[in-house]
């Protein structure tokens, strides 16, 4: 009998991932591996796997360990690596929670973005906290068929582009990824959101991510969006010396972003398990042959 690695199927905003729990960091999960896994045709599906590790088995996080035990080994559909997920995080958390691995409260989680603190409750909403954004110099420009806007450069552990827009269908399909120009601003590839307004410190926005497509929500974009936002409304917490909350309403849901004087940025939104199951090894063995 081939052997049967345990999975979940989670989502956060509709940003949906396959949860791989692997404690001691057994598996190889290749690129091929994940990208097998999130076919949604083929595989289970899904925009990118969450690896829950604990982080004293990995060599990238055995340094985090004594601060966060678990780590978030996030990758995007494609295989790629990615420094952070937002909506992973507050999923990878509530995975923790459903196996019985954490209770009610403050958890830490390791990313190769750095240590996100998770709040917990029983259920509903999760808020993380998402450390702070940098805004790199210089201004990029996003390119959409006969369309090109200048955008807003934000880093949030990884890479945005921001760009507001009249009207998001002028994003067209995002079968393929926007050009961002110059590409020198990005070496490793960039992850593009479209904004308009909705209302006051109210906006809506479309994401094509990096390593996935376009996606129904994107959390470190959110951010990036609200980041870019409140600079173009004059609403910068460092300058203002007032927090900013911005609503974000993506296709998948809605998150809220704050954004404090001292640059901390939380994000609160929904987390959910809605599956759990085994994977073939013989056929994950397969497809990636
Ligand atoms: N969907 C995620 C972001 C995942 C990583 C991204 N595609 C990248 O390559 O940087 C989120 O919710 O933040």
């Amino acid at each position: 009998m081939s052997t049967r690695i345990a999975f979940l199927k989670g989502h956060g905003t509709e940003n949906d991932f396959v949860i791989v729990p692997d404690p001691e960091n057994a598996l190889d999960l290749s690129p091929a591996a994940v990208a097998a896994l999130c076919d949604r045709r083929a595989g289970i599906g899904g925009d990118g796997v969450l690896h829950v590790v604990r982080s004293a088995a990995h060599p990238e996080t055995r340094s985090m360990a004594p601060e966060a035990e678990w780590f978030m080994d996030y990758r995007n559909g494609d295989g790629s690596v990615a420094e952070m997920c937002g909506n992973g995080v507050r999923v990878f958390a509530r995975y923790l929670q459903h196996a019985g691995h954490v209770g009610e409260g403050d958890l830490a989680i390791a990313t190769r973005g750095g240590v996100k603190t998770v709040h917990l409750a029983k259920d509903g909403d999760i808020t993380v906290g998402m450390g702070r954004a940098r805004l790199p110099e210089g201004e990029v420009t996003v390119s959409v068929g006969e369309h090109n806007w200048p955008a807003r450069n934000v880093n949030m552990g990884n890479p945005h582009a921001v760009a507001f827009v009249d009207d998001l269908a002028h994003a067209g399909n995002l079968y393929s990824a926007p050009p961002v120009s110059p590409a020198d601003a990005y070496p490793h590839g960039v992850n593009v959101e479209f904004v308009v307004d909705r209302g006051p410190r109210h906006v809506a926005m479309r994401v094509h991510e990096r390593g996935s497509g376009e996606t129904r929500s994107c959390g470190t974009g959110a951010c990036a969006v609200a980041v870019a936002t409140a600079r173009r409304d004059g609403a910068d917490p460092a300058v203002t010396g007032t927090p900013a909350t911005y609503t974000v309403d993506l296709p998948g849901g809605r998150l809220v972003i704050t954004e404090r004087p001292d640059g901390e940025i939380e994000m609160t939104g929904p987390a959910v398990i809605v599956a759990e199951g085994e994977i073939d090894g013989e056929w994950l063995e397969n497809a990636v042959n």
